[in-house]
């Protein structure tokens, strides 16, 4: 038997099939989609099986090593789906399937020197090494052994020492101790043992259990078991148990509440399509606080009736705990969750329990799509306009592709939710191609907030400096004297605090890479946000000298401070990067200000979604146009998308909500069309806007970052990618550039890019994946480096 193998080594010769001999003792295992250990060229390393075959063209196959998974780790699906993803995004098959499992899977393999004869028969240096150990790391033995490694040679070529490969998963399972009475009489434990006793009386009451919950349970301790095992009355096992990271709370159940006609009429035809089994793309516009969570929920218990399986996309899971928290009211063990938030053994254990087929939902983040499930009856993608849906790193895909891929081959409906859908999304969904579904009012007729926009820059003629507008001032304080909660909302995208001096206008930026290092209050320190490195604050200007360097721009930190000032008897919640970074910190924040520990929740991005607190009545948004200056055709998009999301935080219960929009372009459409909520008027706008600069839906982009440590080798490269590129491609097909990237440097690497504009190009993977291959043939030891990111979200 011929196995054909995918080996982990990412480079354009190797992405290829290599055929190894199947041995005897694992037949029964190797079969595709399983991860082996296998021989390549002196090293071992790890690889998939994608094939079983009888006979080879290669001559002189070698064996497999070792197969690593019982089971499969990858089905014929995703095999397929693996292969699809490396064409469409133009990556290496390996990393295509490496980013389908979890990290833990990807295996470490070392070398070790194993003893074979006796201690005593090995000459004495050896005796030395082993003396405690019968396995040592070769590194280890290879040092010690550095003025004898003949007589190493010689022990190994004897068979009196031997070469294994250990292999080491990074997130090994978990196992716990299990303890449980065995059948003998409490009689003929002696009298005086009394806590022996009542232990063992335990344990025949209750059964196996945990040995940490046993002893805590019948309040006795480690000494007291010890002596019972070696009685021979109790009995301890080691189990596998499941890193649960919410095993400590007690949610409790809900019920599905009775959908109104409008909800009603949406789920129909969602239903409709999960009773049939039939692929259909849908789109659900739904207003912020129009119900489509309870739409999900339902859909997915539908699903679940008929016995198959859900997938329930959301944008950074970890950021919205109120979320997973009803999912698991709804379906309790059955739901499995993946998200960033997790540790590697953490995410490994979700994925088990998926793959396993011991839950039937999954609740995740963007990676949750690749989630094993054998027999999907839907896939929904909630807030599907979100950035963090496509991977930023190779392979570059985005989760609704995949999603919708895999929605066909089960014959499942994908369902795309949104307040403010994609501007993509909704041209499909007018075209057609994707089956609109609108909800246009809140939950009980309740309104949405009524939204005011502040011009900054008349409050700076009126001699307000302060980043609080008198308005927005005036409202916290009613809020104050009602009792009412608000939510300020910092935008941190496209702004930083940087560093500069106010005598001659210099700015701090890295040695390395062309940005402005950001100033962290914590260390007193600068850091750059893109390799890490860390300055301490400057004392004077590193250009004219002078002491007059400050920091400018405002984060969260600095509103605090204003706000404690402005307001001293508010009660404050900051929720940055900062406050949030230890684990189980957001959720406790959150908590907090849901029992009305707080007055004002104050925050970033991560407060913009997800929230359903019914005493917030107050928005406040301190500067919407930060986004709006990127150089980025969606930064329109983006900025009404936020706004609408964040706004849509007011007035979710019986309060009437208010919004107040601080800007300093406040004529511009994007901040505009927040007032009248209107997402129809905006969409209408942005696509003549869209169509006027052939941009997507009306073309499809592509992006390639070339770059390399010389900046001369960076420049003649990027010449001959579009050169070549400009030959191939369409004559109606554009590309620009070269041209120096938005970030012209990152970590010593000199950057310029080529945009490729498309309408119709059958043949656009194929001319990529040739671009790739010629220029990193042997990219190993080149320093060259080409980005291809098909559909890009970022142009940096
Ligand atoms: N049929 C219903 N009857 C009563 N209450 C409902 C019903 N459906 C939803 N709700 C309640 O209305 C509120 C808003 O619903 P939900 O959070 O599902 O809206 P959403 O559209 O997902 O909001 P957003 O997009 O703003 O996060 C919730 O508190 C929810 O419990
Ligand atoms: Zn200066
Ligand atoms: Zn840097």
């Amino acid at each position: 038997m011929i196995a054909r193998v995918i080996v982990d080594v990412p480079t354009a010769q190797t992405d290829r099939l290599f055929d190894y001999e199947v041995p005897h003792e694992w037949r029964a295992f190797a079969r595709p989609g399983a991860r082996v250990i296998v021989p390549f060229g002196p090293r071992r390393i790890q690889g998939f099986v994608v094939a079983l075959e009888q006979t080879s063209e290669a001559t002189k196959l070698k064996p497999i090593s070792e197969v690593l998974d019982p089971l499969p780790v990858l089905s014929e699906e995703l095999l397929e789906l693996g292969d699809w993803l490396a064409k469409t995004t133009v990556c290496y098959k390996v990393k295509a399937f490496f980013a389908m499992l979890p990290a833990a899977l990807k295996t470490k393999v070392s070398k070790q020197v194993e003893r074979k004869a006796a201690l005593d028969l090995l000459p004495l240096p050896l005796q030395t090494l082993f003396a405690d150990h019968d396995v040592v790391p070769w590194e280890e033995a290879r040092s010690l052994m550095k003025q004898d490694l003949s007589l190493l040679k010689t022990a190994l070529d004897e068979g009196a020492v031997s070469l294994v490969y250990k292999v080491t998963e990074k997130g090994a399972k978990k196992t716990a101790k299990l303890v449980q009475a065995l059948p003998k009489q409490v009689e003929d434990i002696p009298e005086r043992a009394k806590k022996q006793r009542e232990l063992f009386c335990y344990l025949q009451e209750n059964g196996p259990l945990l040995t940490k919950d046993a002893l805590q349970q019948s309040k006795t301790t480690r000494a007291t078991l010890k002596a019972l095992i070696e009685k021979g009355f109790a009995e301890e096992t080691d189990v596998e148990v499941y890193r649960d990271p919410l095993q400590h709370e007690q949610i409790p159940p809900s019920a599905p509440l009775e959908l109104t006609p409008a909800q009603a009429a949406v789920i129909a035809p969602i239903e409709a399509a999960i009773e049939n089994g039939h692929h259909e793309a849908m789109l659900l516009h739904g207003v912020t606080g129009s119900g489509k969570t309870e739409i999900y929920l339902q859909a997915i218990a539908k699903v679940l009736e008929k016995g198959k399986e859900a997938m329930m996309l959301v944008p950074e899971i970890s950021l919205t705990p109120q979320m997973v928290t009803r999912f698991k009211a709804r379906f309790g063990d059955l739901v499995a969750i993946m998200h960033s938030g997790l540790s590697n053994g953490e995410k490994y254990d979700e994925w088990r329990k998926i793959h396993r087929k011991e839950v039937k939902v999954v609740v995740g983040a963007r990676s949750a799509v690749f989630a094993p499930f054998t027999n999907i009856g839907i896939i929904i993608i909630d807030e599907e306009h979100e950035t963090s849906y496509k991977q930023e790193e190779t392979p570059r895909y985005h989760a609704k592709d995949v999603a919708l891929y895999r929605g066909r081959k089960h014959e499942a409906p994908v369902l795309l939710g949104s307040a403010t859908p994609s501007v993509e999304s909704f041209a499909r969904a007018k075209k057609g191609v994707y089956r609109l579904l609108s909800l246009r009012e809140r939950i009980k007729g309740r309104p949405l907030p009524e939204v005011d926009v502040v011009d900054m820059r008349e409050e700076l003629r009126r001699g307000n400096r302060s980043m609080f507008s008198g308005q927005l001032l005036q409202a916290l304080q009613a809020r104050l004297e009602r009792n009412e909660q608000s939510v300020l909302f910092l935008n941190r995208r496209g702004y930083s605090t940087f560093v500069m001096c106010r005598d001659c206008g210099y700015v701090a930026s890295c040695s390395h890479c062309d940005i402005s290092y950001t100033y962290h209050r914590a260390g007193n320190s600068l850091k750059c946000h893109y390799c890490g490195d860390e300055q301490p604050m400057p004392k004077t200007c590193a250009e004219c000298g002078s002491d007059h360097i400050r920091f400018f721009g405002s984060g969260t930190q600095k509103v605090e401070e204003e706000l404690a000032r402005l307001l001293p008897e508010a009660k404050v919640i900051r929720m940055d990067v900062d406050t949030t970074r230890k684990k189980g910190a957001h959720k406790q924040l959150l908590e907090a200000f849901g029992k009305g520990d707080a007055d004002i929740l104050l925050g970033t991005q991560m407060i913009a979604k997800g929230l359903d607190f019914p005493r917030i009545t107050l928005v406040g948004v301190l500067t919407a146009d930060t986004m709006l200056h990127i150089p980025d055709f969606r930064s329109a998009e983006r900025t009404f998308q936020l706004l609408e999301q964040v706004a849509g935080r007011a007035g979710r219960d019986q309060l009437k909500g208010e919004v107040i929009i601080q800007s300093y372009t406040p004529d511009h459409y994007s901040i505009q069309l927040v007032k009248s909520h209107d997402y129809e008027q905006f969409f209408a706008k942005e696509m003549q806007l869209r169509k006027q600069g052939s941009y997507p839906p009306y073309y499809y982009m592509a992006l390639l970052t070339i770059s390399d440590t010389e900046l001369a080798s960076t420049i003649s490269a990027a010449q001959k990618v579009a050169r070549y590129l400009k030959e191939s491609l369409n004559e109606e097909t554009v590309v620009l550039g070269p041209v120096v990237s938005p970030i012209a440097r990152i970590k010593d690497r000199y950057r310029y890019q080529c945009v490729i504009k498309y309408r119709h190009e059958p043949k656009l993977q194929e001319i990529l994946d040739t671009v790739m291959r010629h220029y990193l043939r042997d990219a190993t030891n080149k320093k060259l480096q080409i980005s291809i990111d098909v559909n890009p979200h970022f142009f940096m």
